[in-house]
C-alpha cells in the first residue's frame, strides 16, 4: 500500500501532499483524561462502550475513488497540517494510535476497473473499503474510539463495516449510525444516476444492495452490516427520487433541513437520539457537505441551504454527550475545490477540525474558558459534573407514575375522611382527637412530596437520595398513623371495629323506612366504612412508601455500576 508516512517533526512536503505532523511531544506528557482530573482537556462524559476512552485510533484515508473529482484524497493531510491531530493529542488529551500514516491505497487500485452494474471503479472502491474495514476493526476491537479522516463518503462502507463488526464481537451489540449529510447516499447501483459509489454506501451497509462477487463488495458479511432501523439522517436536502422511495419503504428516520428549520437543531437532536436510545453504541459519519457551502465550500457536491457550522458542532457535541460514541468519520473535504480563492479550502478544513473536536470532547470549551477566567475550580465545571451525574439516573417511568397516582389517591382519601370526622366531632360537640389533624398533616406532606417529585422530574434533577430520605421520613410518620388507627379500630379502649360490628353491621333488626333512626344508622355505617377505608389506604400508603425506597435504591445502584 502506498502511504505517506508522517515524520515526527514539521515537514514541508512529500511528492503528493504537504504533510505537517505532530511535534515530538511524548505521549506520556499528555494530560490524563481520567474523569474530572484534567479539566482543561477532559471530556466530562463517561464512555458507555469504550474500554479505553482515552485512546483514539486514527485512520487517515487518502482515497477519492468513490466519485470523480480529484483532491478529496488530500483531505487527511490538510486536516493534519492544520493541526487537528496535534490538538487532539495535546489539548484534548487523547493517546493517538495509528496516526503516523496517511494511507493512499494505490497498490489496491487495479489497472483495469470497468464499470459493473453501473458502478464506477467498483473493484478499487471494494478493495480499499475492505482494507479500511480491517483498519477500523483493528482499532475498535481494542476498545478505542476510532476517528477516520476521509476521503469521499464511499469509505464509510469500510469504517462502519469495521466498527459494526468490532462492536458485535466485543459487546454483542448492534451499532447505530448518525449520518450527517446533504445526501442520503443510499442509492443502489441500479437507482444511482451518477454511478458514483460515494452515493451508495448506506445501501451496501444495510444489505439493500449486495453483490456476490468477492472483489465487488462480496466481502461484506452480516457482521459488517447495520439495520435500517438504526440509521438516523440529519441535514438532508438533496435526495434522489430512488433514494426517497428507499427511505420511505424502509421507514428510515431522516431529519431534513426542513425539519431543522421547523423544530430547531436542539429538538431534532433530542428526537434523533431518542430514536436510537441510550443503550446503543453510535457511529457518527459526518459529510462536510451537510454544512452550508458558506462554511464548507470545498467539497465535491455542495448544496446550498445547509447547516451552519455551529449547528454542525452542536450535532457533534450532542452525540459526544450521550457517552455512546464509538467512531467518527469526517469525509468529503476537498481542499483542491476552492471556489473563491484559497480561503474556501482553508475555511472548509477549519470547519472539519471544529466538527471533529466537538465530537471528541463535547462542550468542554465552556469549561475551559471558565477555568481560565477563575483560578478556583470553576462554577461551570462543578455544575456540569452535577448535571452529568443527574442525567445518568434512569427512573422507571411507569412505576413512578403508578406510585404517584396511588399515593395521591391514598393521601387525598385520608385527608377527606378525617376532615369529615373533625366536622362530625364539632357538630356533636365532642373534642377532636389528636390523630385526626396528625394524619391530615402527614397526608398533606405526602401530597407536597409528590408535587416536589413532579417538579424535580420536570427539571430532570430527581436524585435517588431525595426520594429515599423523603420516602423514609414519610414512611415513619405514616406508620405511626397506621398504628394509631389500628389501636382505635381494634385496640382495648375504643375499639371502633367491634362497636361497628355490634351497632351498625350487626344491627338487628336493620332499620328500614324514612325514619330518623334509619338516617342515623346510615350515617353511622358510612362512618364505620370510612374508618375501614382509612385503614386500607393507610396500609397501601405505608407499603408504597417502602416500595419507592426500593425503587430509589435500585436506580441508585444501577447508576453506580
Ligand atoms: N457523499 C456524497 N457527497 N454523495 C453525493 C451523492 C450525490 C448523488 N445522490 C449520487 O448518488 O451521485
Amino acid at each position: 500500500m502506498a502511504d505517506i508516512a508522517l515524520p515526527l517533526a514539521k515537514s514541508t512536503s512529500t511528492t503528493t501532499a504537504t504533510v505537517t505532523t505532530l511535534p515530538d511531544t511524548p505521549t506520556s506528557s499528555v494530560g490524563s483524561r481520567t474523569f474530572g482530573r484534567n479539566i482543561m482537556n477532559t471530556s466530562l462524559i463517561e464512555s458507555k462502550f469504550l474500554s479505553h476512552p482515552e485512546d483514539l485510533g486514527v485512520v487517515a484515508v487518502g482515497f477519492s475513488g468513490g466519485q470523480c473529482k480529484p483532491g478529496v484524497d488530500a483531505a487527511p493531510s490538510a486536516l493534519i497540517e492544520a493541526g487537528l491531530l496535534t490538538q487532539i493529542r495535546d489539548e484534548l488529551g487523547y493517546n493517538l494510535h495509528g496516526h503516523d500514516t496517511v494511507h493512499l491505497y494505490t497498490d489496491l487500485v487495479p489497472k483495469e476497473d470497468p464499470d459493473y452494474r453501473n458502478m464506477k471503479n467498483p473493484r478499487a472502491v471494494s478493495a480499499v473499503t475492505r482494507k479500511i474495514a480491517d483498519q477500523v476493526y483493528n482499532q475498535a476491537k481494542e476498545g478505542r474510539l476510532v476517528l477516520t479522516l476521509g476521503g469521499d463518503h464511499s469509505i464509510a462502507i469500510g469504517t462502519i463495516g469495521g466498527s459494526a463488526k468490532a462492536i458485535r464481537e466485543r459487546l454483542g451489540r448492534e451499532i447505530a449510525v448518525i449520518w450527517v449529510d446533504a445526501h442520503a447516499d443510499i442509492n443502489t447501483p441500479e437507482t444511482s444516476g451518477s454511478g458514483n459509489i460515494h452515493g451508495m454506501p448506506v445501501s451496501f451497509l444495510t444489505g439493500l444492495a449486495s453483490e456476490d462477487k468477492e472483489d465487488i463488495f462480496g466481502w461484506i458479511k452480516d457482521e459488517n452490516r447495520i439495520s435500517v432501523k438504526k440509521i438516523v439522517y440529519i441535514g438532508l436536502r438533496d435526495v434522489d427520487a430512488g433514494e426517497k422511495r428507499i427511505l420511505r419503504e424502509n421507514g428510515i428516520k431522516a431529519f431534513s433541513m426542513f425539519d431543522i428549520d421547523r423544530y430547531g437543531i436542539g429538538r431534532v437532536m433530542e428526537m434523533a437520539l431518542g430514536h436510537i436510545g441510550s443503550d446503543t453504541p453510535i457511529h457518527l459519519s459526518f459529510d462536510v457537505d451537510a454544512l452550508d457551502p458558506m462554511w464548507a465550500p470545498s467539497t465535491g457536491t455542495p448544496v446550498r441551504g445547509g447547516l451552519t457550522l455551529r449547528e454542525g458542532d452542536y450535532i457533534c457535541e450532542c452525540v459526544h454527550e450521550t457517552g455512546s460514541l464509538v467512531a467518527v468519520d469526517l469525509v468529503e473535504v476537498n481542499p483542491s475545490l476552492a471556489p473563491a480563492e484559497d480561503i474556501g479550502a482553508h475555511e472548509t478544513v477549519r470547519a472539519g477540525c471544529s466538527l471533529v473536536r466537538c465530537a471528541l470532547v463535547g462542550t468542554t470549551t465552556a469549561v475551559k474558558m471558565a477555568s481560565i477566567l477563575t483560578s478556583e475550580p470553576s462554577l461551570v465545571y462543578s455544575r456540569r459534573v452535577v448535571e452529568a451525574r443527574v442525567h445518568k439516573y434512569h427512573w422507571p417511568a411507569v412505576q413512578l407514575n403508578i406510585w404517584m397516582l396511588i399515593m395521591l389517591i391514598s393521601a387525598c382519601t385520608i385527608i377527606g375522611v378525617f376532615a369529615a370526622f373533625i366536622d362530625i366531632q364539632h357538630t356533636l360537640l365532642l373534642p377532636v382527637p389528636w390523630y385526626f389533624p396528625y394524619y391530615i398533616t402527614v397526608a398533606s406532606l405526602t401530597v407536597f412530596f409528590i408535587l416536589l417529585l413532579l417538579y424535580l422530574i420536570y427539571q430532570r434533577r430527581l436524585l435517588p437520595s431525595i426520594v429515599m430520605i423523603g420516602g423514609f421520613i414519610l414512611f415513619v410518620l405514616w406508620l405511626t398513623g397506621l398504628i394509631v388507627i389500628s389501636v382505635q379500630l381494634w385496640g382495648p379502649d375504643g375499639s371502633v371495629s367491634s362497636e361497628c360490628n355490634l351497632q351498625v353491621f350487626g344491627a338487628n333488626p336493620m332499620p328500614k323506612g324514612q325514619t330518623l333512626e334509619t338516617l342515623a344508622w346510615l350515617e353511622q355505617r358510612s362512618i364505620c366504612q370510612s374508618w375501614q377505608a382509612v385503614f386500607a389506604f393507610g396500609l397501601v400508603g405505608g407499603v408504597f412508601l417502602l416500595w419507592i425506597m426500593v425503587i430509589a435504591y435500585q436506580v441508585f445502584a444501577d447508576d453506580a455500576v
